[in-house]
């Protein structure tokens, strides 16, 4: 369970969070939607202590968050990152298996490169694959490998960060498909950050939709249509007009 309470947090003048509350059963997939620059970003870095909130409270597994010790935390969580973030000069296992080589997390490196593979074959990658650059690959491709290294040391917690951005509709649907089955055979709890609303209705257990630095609604997934929130109603129909200002 991931909890967060009344979780506060300005840059200068520039009020980001503003009390938000949120609870993420163990085992769970939420999204979270909202426009560009609500903080959905910042919700994730406070997560994973690479933002201090002003205050409020967050808890993991019952925990308060600034209690762990920092190494052992973040091995608990796997993360894939807007864009991919592949290292360019490394082969793709190594970058699958990037924290099974270093750090807390580390095995033999024959061991890691097995892992590796595997993983490569969870998301439709062929061994082939294993020691072609970054580079040689589709974005598609690509996304799949960084989707693999996000879950090459089993993690309890995974965060999506816009998986399915550059993405053609079909790729998006494949990666989409993907993460849904992964979440549920892992038995991992998830949040994810995304604009596409397929993914939102792939991907969700529960939505929540953070605006003016709150969490504005938040509810199963099947309810999101009739929520009638008019905020809701704007953003999962793209609409020009509501009550959610646009800037032109
Ligand atoms: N380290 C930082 N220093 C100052 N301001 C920051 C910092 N990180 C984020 N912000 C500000 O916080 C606000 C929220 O940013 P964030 O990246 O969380 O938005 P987002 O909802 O993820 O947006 P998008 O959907 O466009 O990715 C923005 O106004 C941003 O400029």
């Amino acid at each position: 369970m991931i909890r967060l309470s009344e979780v506060q947090k300005s840059f200068g003048s520039n009020a980001v969070l503003r009390g938000v509350n949120l609870e993420v059963a163990k085992g769970t997939s939420t999204v979270v939607i909202g426009g560009s620059g609500t903080g959905k970003s910042v919700l994730l870095k406070c997560i994973l202590g690479l933002v201090t909130p002003d205050s409020g409270r967050i808890e993991v597994a019952g925990k308060d968050i600034t209690t762990q010790p920092r190494d052992e935390f973040l091995a608990r969580f796997g993360m894939l990152f807007q864009g991919g973030a592949l290292f360019d000069s490394l082969p793709v296992w190594q970058n699958v298996a990037f924290r099974l080589l270093r750090g807390e997390l580390k095995r033999p490196k024959a061991e890691a490169r097995d892992i590796a593979i595997e993983k490569l074959r969870r998301v439709g990658l062929t061994p082939d694959v294993a020691d072609r650059l970054p580079a040689e690959l589709s974005g598609g491709m690509q996304k799949r490998v960084s989707l693999a290294r996000a879950i090459a040391a089993n993690p309890e917690i995974i965060f999506f960060d816009e998986p399915t951005t550059g993405l053609d509709p079909i790729m998006s649907g494949v990666i989409n498909d993907l993460i849904r089955e992964i979440v549920s055979e892992m038995g991992a709890t998830a949040i994810t950050i995304t604009h596409d609303m397929s993914s939102v209705r792939a991907i969700a257990d529960r939505v929540a939709m953070l605006h003016k630095g709150k969490i504005r609604w938040e509810g199963p997934i099947s309810e999101m249509d009739a929520s009638n929130d008019p905020y809701v109603d704007q953003f999962i129909h793209g609409r020009a007009h509501g009550p959610i200002e646009t800037v032109r």
